[in-house]
């Protein structure tokens, strides 16, 4: 074994958002339809947390869980968050050929097979998998305006208030076909331990809805009226696509 110069193999990083241009995606027909199933009765609460709000869930057992699709593990649902941004124009994380879209939902998994825990998992190149929803301007969604209901219990930095018996589900479009890619946390502490799976069907909301979002208050007081990380280079990554 000779000894490592700079011409041996490096790791490329692997960060997100990335721009999934889909002329470039890969139809890969190994991977499977998603199995998603989410028991309403595992919401807990929505907090908070001074860059967005979390929608939480109990984690302490595999009752609401993502399988199957590019996954070789189970992994259990954690929370749910939005990225938003100044103006409807932009605010997704993801673009898709080069359009950005004015929300992005993400539904956070982490690997209960092979960790122990959330944060351990962080730490592990298979820990997490983050279901990535873009959100258009359209129709006011029925499902979305539960949750704004709740947000001026939570307007600033660590309110929580409880959010029982929330069906997840309704949340999700009909269509489950995506894209899949190896990415990182979009937020601090960016860790490379995600695997991405993007719907390939945007989810509707309001102008107004939205509008409620940029009224949270971060731990200056003052409003959260974007949270979407700049795109980050795609390296030697290849996404894949669920579909032709
Ligand atoms: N925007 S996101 O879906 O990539 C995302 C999801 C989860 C965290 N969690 C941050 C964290 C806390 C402890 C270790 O890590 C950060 C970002
Ligand atoms: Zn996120």
């Amino acid at each position: 074994m000779g000894v490592c110069t700079s011409s041996t193999a490096q790791c490329l990083p692997r960060q997100s958002p990335i721009d999934i241009q889909t002329r470039r995606a890969k139809y890969d027909s190994s991977l499977k339809p998603l199995f998603i199933q989410y028991d309403p009765n595992t919401s807990k609460r929505i907090i908070n947390v001074g860059h967005c709000f979390n929608v939480e869930f109990d984690d302490s057992s595999d009752r609401s869980v993502l399988s199957e699709g590019p996954l070789t593990s189970h992994y259990r649902l954690r929370q749910f968050h939005f990225h938003w941004g100044t103006s409807d124009r932009d605010g997704s994380e993801h673009v898709i050929d080069g359009q950005t879209y004015p929300a992005e939902l993400h539904i956070v998994h982490w690997n209960s097979q092979r960790y122990s825990s959330f944060e351990e998992a962080t730490k592990h190149s298979d820990g997490l998998a983050v279901i990535g929803v873009l959100l258009k301007i359209g129709e006011p969604n029925p499902v979305l305006q539960n949750i704004i209901d709740n947000l001026d219990k939570v307007k600033t930095k660590n309110k929580e208030s409880p959010f029982e018996k929330f069906n997840l589900s309704n949340l999700l479009p009909k269509e489950r076909t995506y894209w899949t890619y190896l990415g990182s946390l979009t937020t601090s502490p960016y860790s490379e331990c995600v695997t991405w799976v993007l719907l390939q069907e945007a989810i509707t909301i309001s102008s107004e809805q939205l509008q409620h979002f940029r009224g949270l208050q971060n731990e200056d007081e003052e409003f959260i009226l974007e949270n979407h990380r700049p795109l980050q280079p795609i390296e030697k990554r290849l996404v894949k696509s669920s579909c032709k």
